[in-house]
């Protein structure tokens, strides 16, 4: 059904009609109420209509230098507009932070507007994201007041060098070396090998003057292990490599392709001894080295990192999903019945399935990103104070919350393309390159199994914990509830309480069986490391399954406390079912090992999610209408919101370079010799 030019489209004004809840009263409950929604979109109207930011061509067809090019001008406009935004919120910007950075970093990039304005990534993310948090979480305080103003006030602009080209996972690996000499007070940095240049850092190749590089450091002719060093790697003026400094781009990748991920080599590159990060660990005057309680502490940067992107991965696939949803309502495929009118594919189960699923983790996201930022805040202030505690405890929860959010948002980013058919393969639908940005998050910031890895490790210990009677904190409190699952069952029930409580059963179950098999391994003469990585696939899926039982909880719990009206209670409880009863069928087999699930309980569950299905189709749209997600943001011939999707295809099309002429000169170069010859 097309609309009249201008008008919207038909099949959206019915949905929209039809929807059961006040739209609005949702947005403002994500935004946390509605001044927040107020704020949010001020800032929207007052970047979106600046015309500086309107791309003459969709950056696809512009060449990979033009669109570094293109994106560091929008990002220093971006930015400097942040700063001088005239009134609201933003008011602080003006002001370097005294108080927590990690907040105001949040409040500065929180929302979808950095990815509507740079769409293949922004080169000076780094610089907020990772090299101003590091200053903070690792400078003293006086390295603090100095380069927190300067890199806030933008007289300098950073990144964060730690990866090498042959070292990202095994940091205690790195080959960068920093050697200090007592003589002048100076580290010495050095790139041993090619294996130690620095590859992959946001913003190095062309973008960043200076960088948090992490390296190995030696003093008094004993390493000490990986430490943080602010070194200046171009001309403040010129922007010219300093001395010893090797430096470029990596080349095109998958997705981000304006984040100008760079290289970084160094030949005997001398840096004053007070450009150590000494927060934690320090190395005096005469080269003596002076231990922090923790050696761990040096990662807190990726800690942040990790727990800002669950947020992150929940904005992106907000996106993804209006898109696909407003035109799975537009798009009509296919006869239902013989001689019907053929249905809005949103009507086929199959596609409920596609995309119901996929709204549901957007907001299983949400919560767990809002659980886990309080979390790191209130652990952040009792390291603070010195008290380690709950370090171990935040560093499991966020490892496997940053795998589960990355890998749930790139494999949903990909079925809802497929859900949009031939036109979700196009650019212009703006879900390829969200895949790319997804995706690429799989892989940053510790890569997915090596994370989940990590809190199997974690998982491992309390177990022992649990074995040995000791109380265990919140997060872990259910292994010694379920430690044993050959408990009588007792009878299925479909209800979150049975659900929540199976979650948890077959959680407690990997962990008990990854446990047990690793046991029997290392008894049968394994050493413990070869027992744990014959283990490591069962380990994996036991990290995986506590994630998952606790967003479940934690989706649950967060909507059955939500004090909002019946209508919109009603639509957040069956999300918060779709979700776990999604999962739970996805895994039955688990299930039906670990929990009370029984084989004759099956049909009732697909049954449930069928019937959750069918409530929630008639809200679809006005689900993703509540995520309030601007069309410049969408950025979607297929998601706008009039549902124009036909005659904004066609306006794309008229975009590419090649409709500029009706004949393209290769046609008398090649073609016409070509087609002669042949004759
Ligand atoms: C409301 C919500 C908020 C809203 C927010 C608003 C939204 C804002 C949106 C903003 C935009 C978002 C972003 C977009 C831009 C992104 C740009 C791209 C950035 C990408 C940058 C990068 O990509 S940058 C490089 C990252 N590179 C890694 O990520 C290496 C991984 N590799 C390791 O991280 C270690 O190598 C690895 C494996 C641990 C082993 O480390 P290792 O060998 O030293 O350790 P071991 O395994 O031996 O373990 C020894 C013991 O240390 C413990 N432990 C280990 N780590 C610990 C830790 N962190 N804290 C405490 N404890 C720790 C462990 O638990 C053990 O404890 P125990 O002994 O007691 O068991
Ligand atoms: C888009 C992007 C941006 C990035 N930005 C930055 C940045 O700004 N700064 C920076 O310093 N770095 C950055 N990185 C690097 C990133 O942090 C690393 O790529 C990441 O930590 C993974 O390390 P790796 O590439 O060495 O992978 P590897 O560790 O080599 O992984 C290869 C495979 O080996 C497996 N593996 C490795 N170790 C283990 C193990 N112990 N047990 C089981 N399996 C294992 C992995 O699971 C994976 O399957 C970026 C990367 C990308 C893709």
């Amino acid at each position: 059904m097309v609309s009249e030019n201008g008008a919207v489209n038909e099949d959206l004004v019915k949905e929209r009609q039809n929807c059961s809840f006040n739209t609005l009263e949702l947005t403002h409950l994500l935004d946390g109420g509605e001044a927040k929604t107020l704020e949010r979109k001020e800032r929207e109207e007052y970047f979106l209509s600046d015309p500086a930011f309107k791309d003459e061509v969709p950056m696809e067809y512009l060449s990979h230098q033009e669109q570094y090019e293109h994106s560091v001008r929008k990002a220093c406009h971006m930015f400097r507009k942040l700063q001088e935004m005239p009134h609201g919120s933003m008011d602080n910007f003006r002001e370097p932070p005294v108080e927590s950075v990690a907040q105001r970093i949040k409040q500065l990039l929180g929302g979808m507007l950095g990815s509507a304005i740079l769409k293949d990534g922004n080169p000076l993310a780094l610089h907020y994201v990772m090299f101003l948090p590091t200053l903070a979480g690792q400078g003293t305080v006086e390295q603090q007041a100095y380069w927190i103003s300067r890199a806030w006030n933008l007289e300098i602009v950073g990144t964060y060098a730690q990866t090498e080209l042959g070292h990202g996972t095994f940091i205690r690996g790195l080959e960068t070396t920093a050697t200090y000499d007592p003589s002048t007070q100076e580290f010495v940095l050095n790139s041993p090998t090619l294996t130690a240049y620095k590859w992959w850092p946001g913003g190095l190749g062309h973008t960043a003057n200076y960088a948090v590089v992490v390296a190995q450091l030696y003093t008094q002719g004993k390493c000490h292990g990986i430490h943080p060093f602010i070194v200046q790697l171009r001309d403040e003026e010129t922007h010219m490599p300093m001395p010893g400094i090797i430096i470029g781009e990596i080349g095109a990748k998958l997705g981000m392709n304006t984040t100008n991920n760079g290289y970084l080599g160094f030949k005997q590159v001398r840096i004053p001894r007070e450009n150590m990060l000494m927060k934690n660990n320090k190395v005096l005057e005469d080269g003596t080295y002076v231990k922090s309680p923790s050696d761990k502490l040096t990662y807190g940067t990726m800690m942040f990192v990790r727990v800002v992107i669950c947020q992150d991965m929940a904005s992106y696939l907000s996106k993804a999903v209006t898109i696909a949803t407003r035109y799975s309502a537009v798009r009509h495929q296919s006869e239902m019945k013989p001689g019907a009118p053929e249905p809005q594919v949103l009507d086929y189960r199959t596609q409920q399935y596609k995309l119901l699923p996929s709204i549901a983790s957007v907001f299983a996201m949400k919560f767990s990103a809002n659980w886990i930022w309080e979390m790191y805040n209130v652990v952040n202030s009792e390291l603070d104070q010195g008290d380690l505690e709950r370090l171990p405890e935040l560093h499991a929860v966020s490892c496997c919350l940053k795998a589960l959010c990355t890998s749930d948002a790139a494999s949903a980013v990909e079925i809802v393309r497929l859900a949009c058919g031939g036109h979700g393969y196009m650019k212009s639908s703006n879900l390829p390159s969200t895949y790319g940005l997804v995706t690429a998050a799989c892989t940053y910031e510790g890569e997915n199994t090596v994370l989940l890895l990590q809190t199997a490790r974690y998982l491992m210990k309390t177990w022992q914990q649990a074995r040995s009677g000791q109380t265990l904190t919140p997060s872990v409190a259910y292994l010694n509830l379920y430690s044993d699952w050959r408990q009588p069952r007792t009878v299925w029930e479909n209800t979150t309480d049975c659900v929540i409580k199976a979650f948890y059963q077959v959680a407690a179950g990997k962990v008990k069986a990854a446990a047990e098999h690793m046991e029997r391994r290392a008894k049968g003469g394994m050493t413990p490391e070869d027992a744990w990585n014959e283990t490591s696939i069962e380990l994996v899926a036991a990290s995986t399954a506590h994630c998952r039982a606790f967003i479940v909880e934690k989706f649950i719990e967060t909507v059955s406390k939500t004090d909002v009206s019946r209508p919109l209670q009603a639509v957040l409880c069956q999300m918060a079912e779709l979700y776990a009863v999604y999962w739970l069928l996805n895994n039955k087999g688990d299930f039906l090992m670990f929990s009370n699930l029984s084989p004759a309980d099956v049909d009732g569950l697909q049954l449930w999610l069928e019937q959750l299905l069918t409530k929630l189709r008639p809200n679809a749209v006005g689900i993703v209408d509540s995520f309030d997600i601007h069309d410049d943001i969408l950025a979607s011939p297929l998601g706008a919101w009039d549902g124009r999707v036909y005659e904004r295809l066609f306006e794309e099309s008229q975009k590419s370079p090649l409709n500029k002429e009706p004949v393209n000169k290769s046609f008398h170069e090649y073609m016409k010799p070509f087609l002669r010859s042949n004759l």
